[in-house]
């Protein structure tokens, strides 16, 4: 019998997200999994956890006749154990700290931009011709940092985020209107932070603008609502959110391997006219992006109200900042 010939998604950090990601991918049976984790020691005992995950999300699969193969690979923090990243289409990284109640996202870029780096350097050096999409906080910045340690080129290196802040956005606004989110047409750019920027001037719901189903104070709510819909769940369950951040890779997977050319947003390093368009340099961050089998075939480039231009301003700041933290501390 020979191998199957399935594109191969590789996802490092089986954690909450990585879990769900490698469920969601396999369900949908849109390419065969491999998961990297470390092993968890207690006492004398070592847990091979992602092997038993990928186990048991294999059997999952055979019991509602999902055909994928389904691997777990046990890495160390140094960067070993990397060798079965070979022949990845993709890599989605979600290794590193979650935050806790208290924490913002950009207090856990000190921790997470070490893991980040030797997975990047393994990821460059097993899986040279692989598209990345990294998960892990602060997002755009790690996006950034992998960009620049893999070498790999700008279509090649994105970050999730607006995928998951633009459901939370539809979410809210179809509980409000009591309408099918299928019906809504909403973005929300920037860095994935307490500076996102909701795109009111060109979210409509069937047409028509947001700004005349819902009043200004009422839409003013749930716009803050979804800039802190992450630190919503974190109050709510002492970690982060799991299976909208999960569902929103998927997404960009499925984008890329059916090369479905799918309008999305995502953490992108924005050069050239794009740069120029949107007033940025040496960043990634969230835009609309055209995803296909290449990874990221076309800038969409949006003009701003006045009002969200200011928005923009202080999302490039914000990520700025994080990218200024990293370099000053010789970490990329
Ligand atoms: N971009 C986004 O929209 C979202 C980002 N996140 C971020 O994704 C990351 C993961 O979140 P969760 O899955 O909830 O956390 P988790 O703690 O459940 O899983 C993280 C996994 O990474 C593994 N890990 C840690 N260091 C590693 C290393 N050096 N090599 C390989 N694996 C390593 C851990 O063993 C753990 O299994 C966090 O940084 C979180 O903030 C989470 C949700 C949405
Ligand atoms: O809130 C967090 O820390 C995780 C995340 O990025 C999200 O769910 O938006």
């Amino acid at each position: 019998m020979g191998e199957y010939k399935r594109p191969v998604v590789s996802v490092v950090g089986a954690g909450n997200v990585g879990e769900h990601v490698a469920n969601l991918i396999a369900i949908k049976e849109i390419a065969n999994v491999r998961m990297f984790d470390l092993a968890r020691k207690e006492g004398d005992k070592v847990y091979e956890v992602v092997k038993g995950k990928a186990l048991d999300i294999k059997q999952m699969a055979a019991a509602i006749d999902c055909d994928v193969e389904v691997e777990g690979f046990t890495v160390t923090p140094e960067g070993e154990g990397y060798e079965s990243l070979e022949g990845s289409d993709i890599v989605v990284v979600t290794a590193g700290f979650p935050r806790r109640p208290g924490m913002s996202r950009d207090d856990l870029l000190s921790k997470n931009v070490g893991i980040i780096r030797t997975i990047s350097e393994r990821i460059a050096k097993y899986a040279p011709e692989s598209i990345v999409i990294v998960v892990s906080n602060p997002v755009d910045v790690l996006t950034y940092a992998a960009y620049r340690i893999t070498g790999f080129p700008k279509e090649r290196v994105m970050g999730m985020a607006g995928v998951l802040d633009t459901a939370r956005f539809k979410a809210f606004l179809s509980m409000e209107l009591k309408v099918s989110v299928k019906n809504i047409n909403a973005y929300v750019l920037g860095s994935h932070g307490d500076d996102m920027v909701p795109l009111l001037s060109v979210s409509n719901v069937g047409g028509e603008p947001l700004t005349k189903l819902i009043s200004e104070e009422r839409l003013k709510e749930i716009v803050e609502r979804t800039k802190f819909g992450g630190g919503e769940i974190v109050s709510l369950m002492g970690t982060s959110a799991y299976h909208a951040p999960g569902a929103s890779v998927v997404e960009m997977v499925d984008a890329i391997l059916r090369d479905k050319k799918e309008i999305l947003p995502c953490s992108v390093f924005l050069e050239g006219e794009a740069a120029e368009h949107y007033h940025v340099e040496d960043v990634c961050i969230g835009i609309p992006v055209k995803l296909g089998a290449h990874g990221v075939e076309e800038v969409i480039k949006l003009d701003f109200t006045e009002e969200e231009k200011k928005l923009w301003e202080s999302s490039v700041r914000s990520v700025k900042s994080g990218i200024e933290r990293i370099k000053e501390l010789g970490l990329i």
